[in-house]
């Protein structure tokens, strides 16, 4: 499972958790403006914006799970399987297929509003990368400052929505999700009052029983209405750390620890890493399932007018700070 969210205070946040069995070798990789990025069908595009994110490099190009641009602009792809279908080649349209999504959108687009024009003129294909790394049935969110929307390429065509709960996770498909959470109209952060019946005598027995009847199960449905409970009422204040920790605690209501979630016989899906981009800074936070201590890398730490993939692994040590 996956969970990608938003969060503005002073800056725009973004992220996700990476939720799986295994790793695809991911590290966190920019791509300055200058870097010929080389398109399956629009051919090689040499000058554009720069991004940062984590991608899976094969064979130097960068295969992105979730990435941020110089403008401001996120974009993440989270499991769709069993929902997603890619179209064939249109001829009339500007092809692009699906493990070049992020990157094609966010080399050209600054905002949610330029991605909504760019999604009309598209025609995402299901073409692999290669025989090793087969199309991924993914959808995707993308979110600048200003909007949130969600893009899914299904059997009767490409839908995009837009996403006022700013989260995403996996199935069902983005209205079903959102008309679940109908079901969760009467959750408060607030101590609950008897509405059940005035003939029995129902109290808060504790303290701390805001958000009573909010899922705590790891399903895609449950995910999404914890991580929307969660991140609709988030106070912190607008500092850069103080973002930065209550992003990674709005994250943390999903976390996935190894053993609570089996999908085969002895594998479980764990949170392999955790995100939190400033999209207005270029800052890529990470945690991974060892690494608990928060890293961070700076694409203006870098040279955005270069022409070559930087990239970095992530740091998978247990960091433990010594008191005494
Ligand atoms: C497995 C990842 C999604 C995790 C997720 O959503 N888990 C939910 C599990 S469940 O269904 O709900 O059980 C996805 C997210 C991004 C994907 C990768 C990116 O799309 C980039 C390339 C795309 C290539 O086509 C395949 C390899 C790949 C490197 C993808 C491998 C894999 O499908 C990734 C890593």
């Amino acid at each position: 499972m996956c969970t990608a969210a938003t969060y503005q205070t002073k800056d725009f946040y973004m992220g996700r958790t990476l939720d799986y069995e295994f790793s695809y070798g991911e590290q966190i990789a920019i791509i300055p403006r200058n870097y010929p990025i080389k398109f399956h069908y629009a051919g090689t595009m040499e000058h554009h914006y720069a991004c940062i994110g984590m991608a899976h490099v094969a064979n130097g190009y960068p295969l992105y799970y979730d990435a941020a641009n110089e403008k401001g602009l996120g974009m993440a792809g989270l499991n769709f399987v069993g929902n997603a279908a890619y179209a064939d080649v249109d001829n009339e349209k500007e092809n692009v297929a699906q493990y070049e999504f992020i990157p094609w959108i966010l080399t050209q687009c600054a905002t949610v509003e330029d991605a909504k024009k760019k999604l009309k003129e598209m025609n995402l294909t299901g073409i692999p990368f290669s025989a090793q790394l087969p199309t991924a049935q993914l959808h995707w969110i993308i979110a600048d400052k200003d909007g949130c929307i969600v893009v899914e390429s299904m059997a009767d065509g490409l839908h995009v929505y837009d996403n006022p709960a700013g989260v995403l996770t996996n199935n069902p498909p983005f209205p079903q999700q959102m008309f679940l959470m109908n079901q969760y109209m009467n959750l408060s952060p607030k101590q609950p009052e008897n509405l059940f019946s005035d003939k029995l005598p129902l109290t808060t027995y504790s303290r701390g029983m805001g958000a009573l009847g909010l899922p705590g199960d790891l399903s895609s449905t449950s995910r999404f209405a914890r991580v929307a409970f969660t991140r609709l009422n988030s106070r912190s204040e607008d500092t850069e750390k103080a973002s930065v920790s209550q992003f990674f605690h709005i994250l943390g209501s999903v976390d996935q620890q190894r053993g609570c979630c089996e999908v085969a016989e002895g594998k479980y899906e764990i949170t392999i890493y955790t995100s939190c981009c400033n999209t207005t800074k270029g800052i890529y936070y990470y945690t991974t399932y060892e690494n608990p201590q928060i890293t961070a890398v700076n694409m203006h730490a870098t040279d955005l007018n270069g022409t070559e993939v930087v990239s970095y692994p992530m740091l998978q040590d247990t960091e433990i700070r010594y008191q005494n």
